[in-house]
């Protein structure tokens, strides 16, 4: 047998721990952002500011280089095709963008919006990679990407009401949501395309 395929036992076991952690991570990061979201205001359109949503949203970004690990992962067992421009992309800048907002002082009220998305978001990602960390297949695993696209469309939609209704956040904040996320619909798209749509079914984006 050829030992460059064997799954060391010890990383299984460290990433059916990890991804463990994050699902928890993330319900923990659901339940202190959940003051942003309410009905009928979802986005938490002129939500004051609150020592609470800061600090959730600097949980949330600490949170950004913890993922790194998926990487580590990726690059440890070999998994290149994973190592997509997609990925690279994704946890190269979304940690940067989150650093920015706690330095202007604004990762706080409506734009813990995103933190709060994000969280859910990630709550179904890492239950999916838990899963298949155990070796299970996920039927559902169609729909988690489907959610994760969904995500980004609903920010796009809250950067577009936040320069109409919201006085407290700077508006220019809303042009680089509307930026960001119009790369991240335009690659998951891609993403959904290649993995579920085209005849070579499983195969990755580039
Ligand atoms: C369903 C997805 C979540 C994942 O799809 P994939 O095709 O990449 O993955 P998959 O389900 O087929 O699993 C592939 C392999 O990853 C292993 N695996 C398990 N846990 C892992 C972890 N924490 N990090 C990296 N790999 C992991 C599985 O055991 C499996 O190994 P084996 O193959 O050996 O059995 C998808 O929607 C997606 O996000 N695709 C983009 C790829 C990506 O990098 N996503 C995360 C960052 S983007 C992001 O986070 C955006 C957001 O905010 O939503």
């Amino acid at each position: 047998m050829d030992k460059r395929n064997v799954e060391p036992f010890g990383l299984k076991l460290i990433m059916q721990v990890y991804n463990f952690a994050q699902v928890c991570l993330n319900v923990y990061m659901i339940y202190g952002l959940s003051e942003v979201v309410g009905v009928p205001n979802i986005f938490g359109i002129n939500k004051p500011y609150s020592a609470n949503l800061e600090f959730f949203c600097f949980v949330h970004f600490l949170s950004k280089a913890l993922d790194y690990f998926d990487t580590i992962f990726i690059i440890l067992r070999k998994k290149y095709d994973q190592l997509s421009v997609l990925h690279v992309y994704h946890h190269a800048s979304i940690g940067m963008v989150w650093a920015y907002l706690l330095q202007i002082g604004h990762a706080n009220g409506t734009a813990s919006y995103g933190a709060f998305i994000n969280s859910v978001i990630h709550f179904i990602m890492y239950s999916h990679y838990f899963i298949r960390s155990i070796g299970l297949e996920n039927p559902f695993k169609r729909l988690v990407t489907s959610a994760q696209i969904t995500q980004f469309y609903s920010c796009m939609l809250h950067a577009v009401l936040v320069p109409i209704y919201d006085e407290i956040i700077p508006k220019k904040l809303a042009i680089l949501q509307l930026c960001y996320h119009t790369t991240m619909i335009y690659l998951f798209t891609n993403f959904y395309n290649q993995q579920y749509k085209s005849k070579g079914k499983g195969k990755k984006t580039s």
